[in-house]
């Protein structure tokens, strides 16, 4: 029998995972809706899952026993009290980033998972499953020598007013504070940021763009721009310096033209299209494990590992300084 998917939080990305479980993934089916814009939950049934039961409030349809797995894509302010209630009922659960807004509210969602003895969250850090990061990291791993330094960037084109400077941090850089841990097999120790001179794009109070500048553990140096006004297109790029040579992220694949006296290759415009294949492979990824009744893929730990890094850098935007990053030890769970 299909796993039966319960949805909180029906908006853009909310539409676009449920889509792909109906439509494109195998093993799984959308059969419930909520959210507190109950337009948006009705455009998300009858759009996409035309046979889903739509809920009142996310905790009913945790608790629903016809609901064996819950899905989290609603603002990342209420993540915690959905994801706390998903390991209370014991649903595996694939949470949108980030896991918690803050650092104390994912250790709570570690804490939880933990003492349920087993894995039920998987956070969606969809990077880890790109096939142009998977390369890279292959050729991090054994081909450039000890990695030294990465340079990176993480460029949108245009964000709305409600977009303000600390989301430059738990927002947008998120994805890079998980992914170089990742591919690094690395740790933070410390974080800084400055501010180059602000773009004329940018409203009133967002400072964009801004310069990121952690330090790892082994002592690897990651410089990263987030420039989210960058008016050109969705650009991300990441380059590690190793010891014996240097490896760079590839490029989205493009038709190249040759027109008019000019060589060109289009660049995307939509963070929707960038990772589109890598979010179909963790969302099967969180079927297969949910039918089994757990989960795999990025954990709750590195959900808090990221806020906690997450937290760090928006100090270090407020204070100028470079702040240190300090973790617990890691639960056995997510050994
Ligand atoms: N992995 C990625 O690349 C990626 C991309 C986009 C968004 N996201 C994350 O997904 C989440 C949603 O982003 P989005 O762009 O879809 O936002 P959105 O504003 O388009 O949709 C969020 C939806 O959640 C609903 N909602 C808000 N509070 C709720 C609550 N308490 N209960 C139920 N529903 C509630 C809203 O009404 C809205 O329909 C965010 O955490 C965001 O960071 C991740
Ligand atoms: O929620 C989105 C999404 O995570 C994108 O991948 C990122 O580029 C944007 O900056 C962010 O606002």
């Amino acid at each position: 029998m299909a796993l039966r998917i319960g949805v909180i939080g029906a908006g853009a990305i909310g539409q676009d995972h449920a889509r792909r479980i109906n439509q494109v993934l195998t093993g799984a089916h959308i059969v419930a809706v909520s959210d507190v814009n109950a337009g948006n939950a009705a455009a998300l049934q009858s759009e996409v899952a035309p046979d889903a039961t739509l809920f009142a409030t996310g905790e009913e349809l945790i608790a629903a026993p016809e609901i064996d797995a819950v899905l989290v894509t609603s603002w990342g302010t209420t993540h915690e009290q959905y994801v706390l209630a998903a390991i209370a009922a014991g649903k595996p659960c694939f949470c949108e980033k980030p896991l918690a807004t803050t650092a104390e509210g994912a250790r709570r969602i570690v804490e939880a998972e933990s003492a349920a003895g087993k894995r039920l969250v998987q956070v969606g850090f969809m990077r880890r499953y790109d096939e142009g990061y998977k390369m890279l990291k292959a050729v991090v791993d054994k081909e450039i020598g000890t990695p030294l330094m990465v340079h990176a960037a993480h460029r949108n084109a245009s964000v709305a007013e409600a977009y303000v400077t600390p989301m430059a941090i738990h927002d947008t850089l998120i994805h890079e504070i998980d992914v170089f841990r990742w591919l690094l097999d690395d740790d933070y120790v410390s974080a800084q940021v400055v501010f180059p001179r602000k773009t004329s794009h940018a409203h009133g109070k967002l400072r964009d763009p801004q310069i990121v500048l952690l330090e790892t553990a082994k002592g690897v140096r990651i410089d990263v721009e987030v420039f989210v006004n960058c008016r050109y297109g969705y650009d991300i790029q990441c380059q590690v310096v190793g010891e014996e040579g240097l490896a760079n992220l590839p490029e989205p694949m493009s038709i190249v033209t040759r027109k008019k006296a000019k060589l060109q290759n289009a660049i995307l415009t939509d963070w929707k299209h960038r990772f589109i294949d890598s979010y179909d492979v963790e969302l099967q990824d969180f079927i297969d494990a949910a039918a089994k009744g757990t989960a795999s893929g990025p954990s709750s730990w590195d959900g808090y590992v990221a806020a906690v890094t997450s937290d760090a850098c928006v100090k270090a935007q407020e204070t100028g300084e470079i702040v240190p990053i300090e973790l617990p030890a890691r639960p056995a769970l997510y050994a």
